[in-house]
C-alpha cells in the first residue's frame, strides 16, 4: 500500500529531480510507461485518504466493472476453492437466467439462421430459474469462514505456489501485437483420483516452468447441467461448434443457463447421493470444444465451476491462448476426443487414505461440507468411480506420478521434458522476448525515462545474468521508483509561491492533484 505522505514525497522528489525536463522520446531507454498505465498510476495516487488501496485492490475494483452485471452473485464465493463465507445461502434468483434470455434475443435478432434454436434456449433459460426459487437449499447454512474478499474478483485466474503468484489467464489479447511469439501451445493432461494432488502437480509444474503465459483448465468447470437447461445446453452447444460468428455470446448464455440442477438433483447433491464422478456428469463435447480452441490459440471463455452451490457462475475465465495449457481433472482421460489433443499425459497416483484424508478436511474446509457426508457421496460415488473409471486410465499415462505434489523428482522430469518440446517446437523462453521491441515504433502514447548513466547502470544489474536474487530486486525498485518519479512528473501542475522559513518567497509549482485524479478513476471505471 502507497501512503499519501509516500507519494506527495515521491512528487516532490519527482518534481524537482524533473525540472531539467525529461522530454517525450528522449534517448533510447526501454524505461517507460504508457498513457494507460500513467491513468491508473494516478488513479491510485490520489486516492482519498480514506479511501486508499493497493495496486491489486483497484485492479479488482476495475475489473468488477467488466463483470459485475448481476447483483445476485456477489454472494458468490469468489473461486471454486474459496472458503466460502458465514452466510445463510440464498438461492440465485432468477436474474441471470434473464440475461441468458436477453442475450439470445440479441444473438437471435442478429442471426436469422440460429433464431429457433436461441428463442428454445432463452425461454428454458427462464424456466430453470424459476424453479431455483423453489429449492429448499435456501435453509442450507454454511459452517465456515472466509479469508478472501467474497466480491466478485479476479481471484480465479491468480495461483498462489509456495514461492511465487501465477497469472492463469494466459496471454494478454494484445500478445501478438507485440511481437509474442506464436507457437502451439503444449498441451499436458492431469488425470488422478479426487484430491490425489493433481492441481498442486500442476501448480508446480508452472512454477518450475517458469516461462510467460501458462495456464490451468480444470475439468470441473466443465461439470454438465441436467434438468431443465440440459436441452438448452445441448442446443447452445451445436450453436456454439456450428457458427463461429455467434460463438462467444452463446457461450456466455450457456454459462448463465447451465448453472443448476433441477430442484430433484440439487437436492439429491444436496443430501451428497449426486453422482460427481460418473463420466456422463462432464459435458465432454465442450470440453474438447475449449481444449481444442486452446491449442488453435483462439480465446475461449471458460466456464467458473462453484462447489458450494454445485453450480457454475455467471461469469467465465477468459482465456487467450497460452504456451503451456495444463488440463486437469479426475476423468482428464477418459474421453478419446480428449485424450488426442494432450501432448503429455500425466497420472497423480497418491495412497487412497491419504486422498480420503485431505478430501476429508478440503471438502469440509473449502466446499462447506460436513464429514458424514463426505463419507457418504465418498463410499457411495468417488470409490467405485476410481475403481470403475479414474484406475482404469492409467495405462494412457506417458508418466506416473506417485504421492503427487510433493515428488519433486517426477515434476522435474516433466518440466525438463517441456522445456524440450517447446524448444522442439521454436519457442524461445527469453532469448526472443529480450529482442521483440527491436525495430518497433515507439507509439505516441509512450513517454521514454531519459536514459541517463544512472538508469543504464541499473539496467547492467538487473540484465546481468549473474545478479543475485536480492540485488536484483534492490535495483529493480530504484528503476521502478524512476519510472513512477518520472510518470508523476508528467501529471498536471500549476505555478505556486510559498514562503520559506527564511522569509522569503519562493516560485514553484504545485500539482493539481484531486480533481485530475478522480476523474481518471471516474474515466477507468466508466
Ligand atoms: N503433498 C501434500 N501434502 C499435504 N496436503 C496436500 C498435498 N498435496 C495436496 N494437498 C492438499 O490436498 C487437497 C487436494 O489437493 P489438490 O492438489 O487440490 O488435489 P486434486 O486437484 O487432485 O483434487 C488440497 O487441500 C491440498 O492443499
Ligand atoms: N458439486 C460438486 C462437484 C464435484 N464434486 C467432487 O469433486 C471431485 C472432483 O474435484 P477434485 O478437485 O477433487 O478433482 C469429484 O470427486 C466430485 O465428487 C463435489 O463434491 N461436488
Amino acid at each position: 500500500m502507497v501512503t499519501k505522505r509516500e507519494i506527495k514525497k515521491h512528487h516532490r522528489e519527482g518534481l524537482q529531480q524533473s525540472k531539467g525536463g525529461a522530454r517525450r522520446g528522449e534517448g533510447a531507454a526501454t524505461t517507460c510507461i504508457s498513457r494507460s498505465s500513467r491513468a491508473q498510476l494516478v488513479g491510485q495516487t490520489y486516492l482519498p485518504s480514506s479511501r486508499q488501496c493497493s495496486d491489486t485492490e483497484l485492479a479488482l475494483e476495475l475489473s468488477e466493472q467488466v463483470f459485475l452485471d448481476d447483483d445476485d452473485y456477489t454472494r458468490a464465493p469468489a473461486s471454486p476453492t474459496t472458503v466460502p463465507n458465514v452466510r445463510p445461502y440464498r438461492p440465485p434468483s432468477t436474474g441471470p437466467c434473464a440475461r441468458s434470455a436477453r442475450i439470445a434475443t440479441t444473438i437471435m435478432l442478429a442471426n436469422p439462421a440460429v433464431k429457433q434454436q436461441c428463442l428454445c434456449f432463452g425461454v428454458e433459460s427462464k424456466t430453470a430459474g424459476s424453479n431455483i426459487l423453489k429449492s429448499p437449499r435456501a435453509r442450507r447454512v454454511r459452517t465456515t469462514s472466509m479469508s478472501q474478499s467474497n466480491k466478485r474478483t479476479a481471484a480465479e485466474s491468480i495461483l498462489h505456489s509456495d514461492r511465487r503468484t501465477i497469472y492463469t489467464a494466459g496471454r494478454p489479447p494484445w500478445y501478438n501485437c507485440t511481437g509474442g511469439q506464436e507457437v502451439e501451445p503444449f498441451l499436458i493432461g492431469i488425470c488422478g483420483a479426487s484430491a490425489s494432488g493433481k492441481t498442486t502437480v500442476a501448480a508446480k509444474i508452472i512454477e518450475s516452468l517458469n516461462i510467460p503465459w501458462v495456464t490451468i483448465v480444470s475439468m470441473d468447470s466443465f461439470y454438465k447441467v441436467v434438468g431443465p437447461c440440459a436441452r438448452s445446453a445441448r442446443i447452445a452447444t451445436t450453436i456454439l461448434l456450428a457458427n463461429p460468428a455467434v460463438k462467444q455470446q452463446c457461450l456466455h448464455c450457456c454459462v448463465s443457463a447451465w448453472r443448476v440442477l433441477n430442484e430433484k438433483q440439487h437436492q439429491a447433491a444436496m443430501r451428497n447421493e449426486y453422482n460427481f464422478d460418473h463420466p456422463d456428469a462432464f459435458d465432454m463435447e465442450l470440453l474438447s470444444g475449449v481444449l481444442q480452441r486452446l491449442k488453435e490459440g483462439k480465446k475461449v471463455e471458460v466456464p467458473i465451476y462453484n462447489y458450494v452451490t454445485h453450480s457454475r457462475e455467471n461469469r467465465t475465465k477468459t482465456m487467450y491462448g497460452a504456451n503451456v495449457i495444463i488440463f486437469e481433472g479426475i476423468l482428464a482421460f477418459y474421453n478419446s476426443d480428449v485424450l488426442n489433443l494432450l501432448d503429455m499425459k500425466v497420472f497423480v497416483d497418491t495412497d487412497a487414505d491419504i486422498r480420503l484424508a485431505r478430501r476429508l478436511r478440503r471438502d469440509i474446509v473449502q466446499r462447506g461440507r460436513d464429514l458424514e457426508g463426505v463419507l457418504k457421496q465418498y463410499m457411495t460415488h468417488v470409490k467405485p468411480a476410481y475403481q470403475s473409471y479414474i484406475a482404469p486410465c492409467m495405462p494412457h499415462a506417458d508418466i506416473i506420478v506417485p504421492r503427487g505434489g510433493e515428488n519433486h523428482v517426477a515434476i522435474h522430469l516433466i518440466v525438463q521434458h517441456v522445456h524440450k518440446q517447446l524448444q522442439l517446437r521454436g519457442f524461445k523462453v527469453r532469448e526472443k522476448l529480450a529482442v521483440a521491441h527491436v525495430g518497433q515504433p515507439v507509439p505516441d502514447s509512450l513517454y521514454l525515462l531519459k536514459d541517463t548513466p544512472q538508469v543504464q547502470g541499473l539496467h547492467t544489474f538487473i540484465r546481468n545474468k549473474d545478479t543475485p536474487r536480492d540485488e536484483f530486486i534492490f535495483y529493480s525498485k530504484r528503476l521502478m521508483r524512476l519510472v513512477i518519479e518520472f510518470a508523476l512528473s508528467l501529471l498536471p501542475y500549476s505555478e505556486r509561491t510559498v514562503a520559506t522559513p527564511q522569509g522569503f518567497s519562493y516560485k514553484g509549482i504545485s500539482h493539481n492533484t484531486y480533481g485530475s485524479s478522480t476523474s481518471h478513476i471516474k474515466r477507468l471505471k466508466k
